[in-house]
Order: C-alpha cells, then structure tokens, then sequence
C-alpha cells in the first residue's frame, strides 16, 4: 500500500488524537518559573485587579480634583511626598504632592503633572520637605486623569488573565507573577517511548565490533522529541529478535502516549518490527516521499505506535513530516516550521512521483535586495548522509510531480531553526509547487 505525505500527515494525527491517556491527564502544578514551553491546562482568572489600585505613570505632582478648572499656571503649596509602596494620606485642594511612578495616587488627586512640567523642575530635597514650610510649586493646565494607571485597566479582577491551551512563555509567566500567583497547571507532558532497533545498532562510547554501526537515532528522536516539548523514555537497543521487542513492549500501556521505534520496517530478512508486531493492528505501507518511505502506524495494546525507517536521515524527515506538526496540533506546542521560499542554487532532479525531501543551506537575501533568499543543497538525496544533514539549516521540498527544477527557480524550505531577520514566512503546511508561483 503507497500513500501519498498529506495523507500519512493525517493518519498520524488521527492516531495521536486518540491517545486518550494523554487527553485525560491530570495536569501538573508547577513554580511559574519552571513552566516555560509548558502549554496551560486551565483558565486562569485574575485574582487581582491589574494594576490593583490606581497609580501614577509618572514622576511628578499629583494635582486635587478642584485645582483642575482649566486657569494656568497653577501656584499649589507642596503636601508631603508619595513614594511608590505607601499608602498616601489625602491631598488636599490648593496642594500638589510630590508622587513617583507606580505609587498610589492619593484621595482627591485628579492628575499628575510631570516633574519636567513644573517650576522649580526637580523635586524638594528630604531636607526642604522636613524642614521648610511654605514650599510652592508652578503647573501647567492639567487634564482630569492624565499620567494616572486605573486600577483594573489593563485586566479586571475576575477576568480570565489566560485561557486553557496557551503557550506559556516569558510574557504569559509575567503576567502570572503580576497577578500573584506561584504556580500554574499545566498539561501532563506528551511521553514518548523511543526504540532503535537493528543486531548493527551498538551504543556511542563503547568500542566499534566489525559490522556495526553507533546508535545515532536514539539521541537524534530524543532531542528532536524535547525540543518539540515531548517527555522521552529512551529504551536501550533493541536486538533483531522479535521476542525480545515483544518483551520489551509488554505492559506499557497507560504509561506512554506513543511508542516510537526506528529500524526494522522494510523488505529485509530480519526486519525486527515487522515479525514482531506481524499479528497486531500495526500497517506496514509505503509513504510517496523519499527519504522516509517505509513507514509503520498502529496500536499496542491500544498505545500508539510510530515506526520510522531505521536510516538516520529518513527517521529525522519522518519526524519533521508527521510526527512534528501532529504533536503541535495536539499539545499547543509549536509543530510547524517557519516555511519560505528560496532560490536554488543549482539544477536539481526529482523523482516524479514522491515528495522528496533534501537537506540543504538556506541564505537570506532579503537584506540585499533580492526579495527570497537562496538555498544550497548539501549532500545528496542519500538517506545515510547525517554529516550534510548536520550542517544543513533547512528541508527542501521537492513535492511530487516536480521532476527536474532548474538553478534560480524557488522552492519551499522549511527552516530547521530561527527565522532570520527580514524572511517573509509563507503559510505553514505543505509546501506545494503553486505556493510559489
Ligand atoms: N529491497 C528493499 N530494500 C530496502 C527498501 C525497499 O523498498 N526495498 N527500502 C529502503 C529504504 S528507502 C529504507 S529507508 C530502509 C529502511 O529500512 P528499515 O526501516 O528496515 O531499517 P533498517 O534496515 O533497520 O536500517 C536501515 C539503515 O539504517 C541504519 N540504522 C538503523 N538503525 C540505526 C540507528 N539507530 N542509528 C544509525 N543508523 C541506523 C542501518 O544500519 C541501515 O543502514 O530500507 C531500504 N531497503
Ligand atoms: O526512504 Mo529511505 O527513507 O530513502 O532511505
């Protein structure tokens, strides 16, 4: 069976969307400051009126109510000063008080008057406000309300300060603090179980035996996976005996969200996967693109279960493709990548009918009046070549139907990291070959 990308995209998002262990998760109670990247489980009303009590936004003088008739300049005598953290006493009509940003403005003041505005410009000395009597101050005309912060103006007490779902970053943390809470509830992480799988496959930091490859997708899946948010149990090395995977598959359900293995897929004697998992609803297929072509979806004892393609690079495709912007669209967490158009810096060949996915360089150009940037393909189509992939900042898509592209002419990249400056991202998704036109 061969399927096309958009149609695996949606297969996996399925699947995701019922894993029901992780909708029904109870959410966690975190310190604020440990909650970041976290995605909120609950409405959060404020508490507290934001600001809680009316304050000044500037330096200056606060002026009474009855002073503000509209003659100027104003001759008030100076009350005592209003420091920001103190509970003022009452101005008085005929006076204007020395008050600073964010304190409370006092009863009967109207307006504040910035210090830059009055006559002398700077305020009386701690020595003058003790020991003089009779201190005078000059003020412009002043509008009722003008540099006053009303209590409850920017969010109400009561109000929803944020709603369940929202991303919570160093501004959503913020406005938690100001509202005056420790801690914030937040979905349960989205776990992965990840195996590698293959009699090849050898742990880094041991010594190579002939005929044996270091395990790169396990760390590869597992840094991608907690980048896009996810909690990863790593499982050591599965051998190609499908007893042991069976084994080490048995009773995880309820603890994991999805099962993930890389390896073991495809049309070989020993594909690990495969006879182990032959008698389950797991499908075998074949996904239109390349790299990342065999593919496996399912459940386990009603977990579900992702099987990439053991080859490095197609496992990080595979990632990229489907399991990325499926894990955004269930957890909150971004999932897309930013997505534009660049121009190639040489002929290149496609095959016709698969989505094919090159790793390639992307310059911005924006900067130097050519509009798009350009991208550079390292490596070739090869699905081994992690030292490319390694020293690539973007995918090239190539969808099906492409077949030959000529150097100059722009393709969709998404990027594998920060938008440069001056990008103009296009609409997230699949890249398709109108998009650019
Ligand atoms: N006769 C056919 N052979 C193959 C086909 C096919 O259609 N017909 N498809 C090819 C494609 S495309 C891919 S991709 C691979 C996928 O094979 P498997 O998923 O079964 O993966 P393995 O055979 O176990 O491994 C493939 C390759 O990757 C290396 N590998 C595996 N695990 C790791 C790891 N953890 N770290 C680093 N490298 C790993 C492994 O040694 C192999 O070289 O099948 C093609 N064959
Ligand atoms: O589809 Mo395989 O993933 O090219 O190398």
């Amino acid at each position: 069976m061969t399927r096309s990308v958009e149609e695996h995209q949606q297969a996996v998002l399925g699947l995701l969307r019922y894993s029901s262990a992780f909708a029904d998760g109870a959410p966690e109670i975190l310190p604020l400051a440990t909650a970041r990247g976290r995605v909120l489980a609950e409405d959060l009303l404020s508490p507290v009126n934001l600001p809680p009590f009316d304050n000044s936004q500037m330096d200056g003088y606060a002026v009474h109510g009855d002073d503000l008739d509209g003659s100027a300049p104003l001759y008030l005598a100076v009350a005592p000063p209003v420091p920001a953290g103190a509970e003022p006493v009452a101005l008085e009509p005929g006076h204007a008080a020395p008050i600073m940003t964010g304190a409370m403005i006092p009863e009967g003041a109207a307006a504040v008057v910035p210090i830059e505005n009055a006559v002398p410009s700077q305020f009386p000395t701690t020595g003058q406000y003790c020991g003089e009597e009779g201190l005078t101050v000059e003020l412009p005309v002043a509008q009722a309300g003008s540099f006053i912060r009303r209590a409850g103006s920017d969010l109400e007490a009561g109000s929803a300060a944020l709603v369940a779902g929202t991303l919570l970053g160093p501004s959503q943390l913020g406005l938690l603090a100001a509202c005056g809470l420790a801690t914030v509830p937040v979905r349960p992480r989205f776990r992965v179980l990840l195996l590698s799988t293959g009699d090849e496959v050898q742990e880094p930091g041991t010594e190579l035996a002939p005929g044996r490859i270091f395990d790169a997708n396990t760390t590869l899946l597992t840094t991608a996976l907690e980048e896009a948010g996810a909690h990863v149990q790593r499982h050591s090395v599965v051998a190609d005996n499908p007893e042991e995977l069976r084994g080490a598959l048995q009773n995880i359900g309820g603890q994991v969200n999805l099962i993930l293995s890389t390896g073991g897929i495809s049309q070989g004697a020993y594909e690990v996967v495969k006879q182990a998992l032959a008698d389950s609803s797991v499908e075998f297929l074949s996904v239109a693109m390349q790299p990342g072509g065999p593919q496996a979806i399912g459940t386990i004892n009603g977990v579900p279960f992702l099987g990439f393609p053991g080859n490095p690079v197609s496992a990080l495709v595979s990632f990229e493709m489907f399991l990325r912007p499926a894990l955004g669209t269930v957890t909150g967490l971004p999932g897309n990548r930013v997505c534009l158009p660049a121009r190639l810096t040489e002929d290149v060949q496609s095959p016709e009918g698969k989505h094919q996915v090159r790793r390639g360089l992307y310059t911005d150009r924006s900067g130097q009046g050519e509009g798009i940037g350009d991208v550079t393909l390292l490596g070739g189509p090869g699905s081994h070549l992690l030292h490319a992939l390694a020293a690539s900042n973007a995918l090239v898509h190539l969808p099906a139907g492409t077949g030959t592209v000529e150097a100059g002419t722009p393709v969709a990249v998404w990027l594998l990291g920060e938008l440069r400056q001056g990008a103009q991202p296009l609409h997230p998704g699949n890249p398709t070959r109108e998009a650019l036109t």
